[in-house]
């Protein structure tokens, strides 16, 4: 498959631009290093079931939710377990909402604990998150792709390194018209913690 890397190709001009906004070094190397060892250790983390050709499996990665009290977080009409913010996510949350200009009540993260972990192709397009939703996404520990195609034309497909303290804002109509995913990886990795701010309305 042709796969090319979003900051580096020079198809680049063909990905838009107002999609993604991308900072590779947003934590510092002791900040993303204090941060993955405490999620690591101290997050309630959970492996849900997802609904797949009509059979409910485990999804292929840990997660946990955090957020204000009024919102839940729910996939596949499980509800999810919602946990108060801690005083480190609540800081961090306010540091991409002062630096980026948006706004987040909740933070689901996700934990790949291997190279078999994963998320299938998907778009984060619920109506609790309105019709363009913006979701900032912090990664940390293992470098892991982060792959896009478009719905409507799966050849175009862009690849891009997501490493220990980057953050990735998506917005406008990435959730509209392309799809996303973390493949699995037939080469032995580490632990990836990602986490990605979102704003939930109630349901
Ligand atoms: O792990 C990632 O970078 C992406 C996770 C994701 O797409 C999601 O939680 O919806
Ligand atoms: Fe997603």
């Amino acid at each position: 498959m042709h796969q090319l890397s979003l900051f580096e190709a020079e198809e680049f001009y063909e990905f838009p631009k107002d999609l993604l906004e991308y900072k590779e070094n947003f934590l510092s190397r002791e900040e993303a290093d204090l941060l993955k060892d405490m999620l690591l250790n101290s997050a309630p983390w959970e492996q849900r079931t997802q609904k797949m050709y009509d059979k409910m499996v485990l999804t292929p990665r840990l997660t946990a939710w955090y957020g204000d009290s009024k919102y839940n977080e729910s996939a596949d009409n499980n509800i999810i377990k919602r946990n108060e913010w801690t005083p480190q996510l609540y800081a961090l949350k306010e540091r991409i909402e002062k630096e980026f200009g948006y706004h987040f009540n909740g933070v689901l993260l996700n934990l790949y604990r291997d190279n078999n972990d994963s998320v299938a192709w998907h778009r984060d397009k619920e109506s609790r998150y309105g019709k363009r939703p913006v979701i900032a996404s912090i990664s940390l520990g293992q470098t892991r792709n982060f792959d896009f195609r478009k719905m409507d034309h799966h050849q175009s497909k862009y690849s891009l390194p997501l490493p220990h303290g980057s953050l990735l804002i998506m917005k406008g109509d990435l959730q509209e018209h392309w799809e996303h995913r973390i493949a699995k990886s037939t080469i032995p990795m580490k632990e990836r913690i990602n986490l990605t701010f979102r704003l939930v309305n109630s349901i």
